[in-house]
């Protein structure tokens, strides 16, 4: 990112975490989007499970992928990487408990630890987790997993420090229902019931396009886990597994995340690697705000037709409804849209605390923290969900704002690149959790900005 830097003159004295963007440049060109967060993450863990060495393909190069891989590491699964990164081979033959204060050291980083329950119960009859990490989006409880644990048959003991299972009697299949279709339980109940003696049968799970691919990832394995209708899930358990090989579905947050940069700055973005049928709920929104796209076979093509940009209504849901991960990025677009758009946040708590800094930029977005009455609402009102109005057009102005969490970090790049002027954002390195190589793929757009890493 010399370059960049190099542009705008001597080294202006910013950390790695921090970009200075100059801002009302219509993002033009090409990215590529690799495999999932959301499943390449959870496909290293079903790795443990195997009695051979997997390969994982599209592996994106992510920090929250690097944490898995340091604590698989720290479990004994040997990772060999292809030359260009992306195609890892892990090999879980010497399984082995890790010494508390290395997974200690991996304490707050992500969500994904609470994932190895179930495969190190199988393969050592006892798991040690660290604290969770991951956004800070609402309060982002575990007690769907630890029941559902239990029920397998483990036994949980809550430490100060993480949490402590064993199965002093192995793991037994189990009758589940979710109290809602949460995708973190759903993998739970399914890296477990695999290798648990007999059947499980879950209900009210979550169906997620990631989801799926875990599960055509462990019947690669060996497993046999048939998805019937209405969120039900039947796995019958198998003595053992081997290794799989697979290609990481490509990552629709990502996807969407480029759209909604295209639409919000006016511009035109081709995202190789994106496919329409995961992204149908996004495409349909994308389409009602004003924006035009074309699906190729190699991807997809995202860009601003030109007019005015309409007012909508969404409600985030589980699949196959609007993704709450979705959102953040696309309030910037809303923004610049005719009239007053609503988003409910149905599925956390606490999801709009980036719309602090877009109101500082000039955007005029309310947030209603105990959500807002609707009559004509499709998904079930939430106990907890939140709602923001956004009225519009409101243009943007540079400002310093600092990134709060992984989308909301993503739709301050978008609001800086749309506002006009310059902005300096901070806390950048949250971003790579989810978007490889980003800074890379805004210079491939065209944006002015400056970075020194
Ligand atoms: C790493 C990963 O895949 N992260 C995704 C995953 O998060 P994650 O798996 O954490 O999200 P969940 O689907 O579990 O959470 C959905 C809702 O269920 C609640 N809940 C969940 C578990 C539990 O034990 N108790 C409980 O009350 C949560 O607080 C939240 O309100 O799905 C979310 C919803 O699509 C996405 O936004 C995240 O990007
Ligand atoms: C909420 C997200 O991720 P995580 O569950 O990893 O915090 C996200 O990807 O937007």
């Amino acid at each position: 990112m010399k370059k960049d830097a190099a542009k705008a003159g001597a080294r202006v004295g910013l950390t790695s975490d921090e970009i200075i963007i100059n801002g009302g440049r219509p993002l033009t060109g090409r990215v590529e989007v690799r495999g999932a967060k959301n499943l390449a993450t959870k496909a290293m863990v079903a790795a443990l499970l195997g009695k051979t060495p997997s390969v994982l393909r599209n592996v994106p190069n992510i920090s929250d992928v690097r944490v898995v891989a340091g604590l698989l590491a720290l479990h004994g699964v040997l990772i060999t990487k292809s030359e260009n990164q992306d195609e890892w081979r892990l090999d879980p033959s010497n399984v082995e408990m890790a010494h508390q204060a290395d997974i200690d050291a991996h304490a707050g980083s992500s969500r994904i630890p609470i994932l190895f329950c179930g495969p190190l119960l199988h393969r050592l009859g006892e798991a040690f987790i660290p604290d969770l990490g991951g956004c800070r989006i609402g309060d982002r409880p575990i007690d769907f997993h630890l029941d559902a644990l239990r029920e397998f048959g483990a036994v949980v003991e809550k430490l100060p420090s993480g949490i402590s299972l064993t199965a002093p009697n192995g793991l037994h299949g189990a009758n589940i229902e979710l109290p809602y279709p949460s995708v973190g339980a759903t993998e739970q109940v399914l890296l477990t019931s695999v290798l648990a003696k007999g059947q499980t049968e879950l209900r009210n799970a979550a169906i997620e396009p990631e989801i799926i691919d875990l599960i055509c990832i462990l019947q690669k394995m060996g497993a046999i886990i048939t998805v019937e209708p209405n969120r039900v899930i039947f796995i019958e358990g198998v003595d053992e597994l081997r290794g799989y090989d697979h290609k990481a579905i490509f990552d629709r947050n990502e996807v969407a995340s480029w759209a909604a940069a295209a639409l919000a700055t006016k511009g035109d973005v081709f995202v190789g690697g994106a496919r329409q049928e995961e992204m149908m709920t996004f495409l349909n929104i994308f389409r009602k705000v004003g924006g035009d796209f074309e699906v190729h076979d190699d991807g997809m093509r995202f860009w601003h037709p030109g007019g005015e940009l309409k007012p909508v209504t969404i409600e985030t849901d589980v699949h196959p409804g609007f993704m709450t991960d979705w959102q953040q990025p696309l309030v910037v677009a809303l923004t610049q849209a005719q009239g007053v758009s609503t988003i409910h946040e149905t599925v956390y708590e606490n999801r709009f605390g980036f719309t602090d800094a877009l109101n500082k930029m000039g955007a005029n977005i309310v947030v209603h923290p105990e959500g807002l009455a609707a009559d004509d609402r499709r998904v079930k009102r939430r106990e907890f969900e939140q709602a923001a109005v956004i009225s519009g057009p409101t243009p943007l102005t540079g400002a310093d704002i600092e990134v709060p969490d992984l989308r909301g970090g993503f739709s301050h790049l978008i609001a800086a690149l749309t506002a006009e002027g310059q902005s300096k954002v901070t806390n950048i390195g949250i971003i790579s959790r989810g978007y490889e190589n980003f800074i890379e793929k805004l210079r491939l757009l065209g944006a002015d900005f400056v970075y020194e890493s």
